[in-house]
């Protein structure tokens, strides 16, 4: 049984209203974005057709700019796509940056109880991430300060933990390892190893080829906003190393 079905599914972001001469707007349409009048897109997926099964891996690689973010948004239900559909199956909780329905005016412990109820807690979980989450966060007295006053690092340590404390059907996480001090990733990384044991299907995000390796089932290259490669991880990840080791030196993907 797939827990998330991708068919034919693109996205593409509003920039601005082009009309308005700017210097973003002729730096836009020198990388090929929008035309001379009216709004501006940037498409950053197209038409992407995925089957992930219940239980599966997914890591997704792909150089800086190539979509892997927007899809784990997609998949994630952050944002719809513009043509196409997604389906997922049971509770999906999205690991990514913001859009976990944190306050920035309220405190951390503050913050645990309405983004655990968005991403569909029962009463009982969110009594339980009450009483470990502070403790685990390690944020002592930050933890009754805002959030706002947060660097990012301690911001990374509270969305972690909380999209970690109820078990999931679907993961989804992007990039996160590195926002934490060692002492916190050594943690994290214990912590996610549990909750991965308990959640059925992953989809990962890294430019660390080595994590990538280690936890998924299967790899899909993104490039350019389409799945170029997907198969077994060693294979996927070698192709792609060997396509960046060759390709120009400092490159992101160009907008479409
Ligand atoms: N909010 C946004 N508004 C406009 N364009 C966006 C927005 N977010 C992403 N993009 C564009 O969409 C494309 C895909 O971006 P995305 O963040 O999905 O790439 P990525 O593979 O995750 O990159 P990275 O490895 O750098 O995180 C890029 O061209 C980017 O400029």
């Amino acid at each position: 049984m797939p827990s998330i079905i991708i068919d034919n599914a693109s996205v593409r972001y509003p920039v601005f209203d082009t009309s308005s001469r700017s210097l973003k707007v002729s730096l836009l349409s020198r990388i090929g974005v929008g035309g001379k009048q009216g709004p501006a897109y940037v498409r950053a997926l197209s038409d992407i057709s995925l089957t992930i099964g219940d239980g599966e891996r997914l890591g997704l690689v792909g150089r800086n700019g190539a979509g892997k973010s927007t899809l784990l948004r997609l998949i994630g239900g952050l944002i719809a796509p513009s043509s196409g559909q997604v389906k997922t199956k049971g509770r999906v909780i999205p690991v990514i940056e913001r859009g976990i329905g944190i306050h920035p005016e309220l405190t951390g412990r503050q913050n645990i109880e309405l983004p655990l109820r968005l991403l569909g807690a029962t009463k009982a979980e969110v009594l339980a991430a009450r009483d470990e989450i502070p403790d685990f966060t390690g944020l002592g007295e930050f933890i009754d300060l805002p959030y706002k006053t947060y660097s990012e690092g301690m911001k990374a340590r509270l969305v972690f933990a909380l999209c970690t404390s109820i078990p999931a059907d679907v993961l989804v996480l992007d990039e996160w390892l590195g926002a934490g001090d060692i002492d916190f990733t050594e943690r994290a990384q214990r912590r996610l190893t549990e909750f991965l044991s308990r959640s059925r299907t992953l989809v990962l995000a890294s430019h660390s080829l080595e994590l990538i390796e280690r936890v998924s089932t299967r790899v899909a290259w993104i490039d350019g906003g389409r799945v170029r490669m997907t198969g077994d991880p060693a294979e996927v990840c070698d192709a792609y190393r060997h396509h960046m080791s060759a390709a120009a030196p400092g490159q992101v993907a160009a907008a479409e």
